[in-house]
């Protein structure tokens, strides 16, 4: 062992102007056990969601190319990943499908499936009775055959005809088990549709976890690879999904959702938004999540694959910098990897 360094030894401080009454910072940050002391947040198990990707067949598991490590499964497997995440202790799933092309439509008719990807994945995993939570994305998005999140009329997106469909959407997962119903389309008033229409039928428990602040963002790419929206998709998002310019409009977005009911809010992508995420914890001091989106996930492994970064340092630093500016847990790609990281560490 080498005597630790220390930077403040010797009679040199005196001659230093620029430090004020003895303060020296980097006295508390010499150790390890110093800095795990001073340490202001901490990033645990408890705060990982993990997205999964459903494809169908069975036995089925495909690598999605832009996102090295992350594989569309079919639903047998899913409830594989499902036990594996219990194991792990990560709190929840989010289930994300690939819809087959002969399916999606003009209208996205196959989300108002009862027998769907997404409901035959709930009904599968809730069978096994694990101690873990089911969120399922509402949108119309991976059925429809522009790839948009709602119903077209020419160019326009119509909302309240959209509103309609994703609440029939949103009790058929309710219906097949789903705990947390997840709407990630940015229709107007879809919250409160979908919590009233909950209530009424018998769904009073199941709760609501609004894509609150969900901007038109380049870093959804990879995302629709896997599920296959890259190929359909029709022009942009930009009249429903937000202006990354707006910060003042994401509190708008987050007011009108918790009014209307939602019992947790999103801010999507993450790491761009954090500023975002800090302004929304500190107004509404609601359970806050963020969405690490693909293409976050993407370029720190892609990154990390060319040896430019080191990966899995990224990884956990952006992890606890989501932690830093107030979430109160991450949905993330990584999350089995960091969860069995966790794991090792105590
Ligand atoms: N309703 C679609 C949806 N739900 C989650 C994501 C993106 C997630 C990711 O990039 O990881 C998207 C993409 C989009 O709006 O096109
Ligand atoms: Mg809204």
């Amino acid at each position: 062992m080498t005597a630790p360094h220390r930077p403040h030894a010797g009679g040199l401080a005196a001659d230093v102007g620029s430090i004020v009454g003895g303060r020296r910072l980097r006295r508390n940050r010499r150790t390890d056990w110093s800095r795990r002391l001073v340490r202001e947040v901490s990033l645990t198990v408890d705060d990982l969601i993990w997205p999964l990707f459903l494809t169908e067949g069975e036995g089925v598991a495909e690598d999605v190319p832009s996102m090295p490590g992350v594989q569309r499964f079919s639903v047998d497997g899913v409830v594989r990943q499902a036990e594996e995440a219990a194991k792990l202790g990560i709190p929840a799933v989010a289930l994300f499908p690939n819809t087959d092309p002969s399916l999606r439509d003009d209208t996205g008719s196959e989300a108002l499936n009862p027998d769907n990807l997404i409901c035959r994945a709930c009904r599968a995993i809730t069978r096994e009775g694990l101690p873990i939570g089911i969120i399922t994305d509402v949108a119309l998005d991976p059925y429809t055959s522009h790839g948009h999140d709602g119903l077209m009329q020419g160019e326009d997106i119509l909302n309240d005809e959209t509103v309609e469909q994703l609440v029939r959407q949103a009790l058929l997962q309710a219906d097949a088990g789903a705990d947390v119903i997840a709407p990630s389309d940015m229709m107007d008033g879809r919250i409160g549709a979908i919590r009233s229409a909950l209530d009424r039928s018998g769904h009073g428990d199941v709760q609501v976890m609004a894509y609150a602040a969900k901007y038109a963002s380049a870093f959804y790419g990879p995302f629709r690879d896997a599920v296959g929206t890259n190929t359909t998709l029709v022009g942009d998002k930009r009249t429903y999904q937000m202006d990354p310019a707006n910060s003042d409009e994401a509190l708008r977005e987050v007011e009108l959702d918790l009014e209307e009911g939602a019992d947790m809010v999103m801010i999507k992508p993450g790491m761009p938004y954090l500023d975002i995420i800090r302004r929304v914890k500190d107004t509404f001091l609601m359970p806050t999540y963020a969405y690490q989106v693909s293409g976050e996930y993407a370029m720190i492994c892609a990154a990390g694959q060319n040896g430019w970064i080191d990966r899995d340092r990224a990884m956990m630093e952006s992890l606890i910098a989501f932690k830093r500016a107030g979430t109160d847990g991450i949905l993330t790609y990584f999350a089995p990897e960091v969860a069995r990281r966790l794991a090792k560490a105590v």
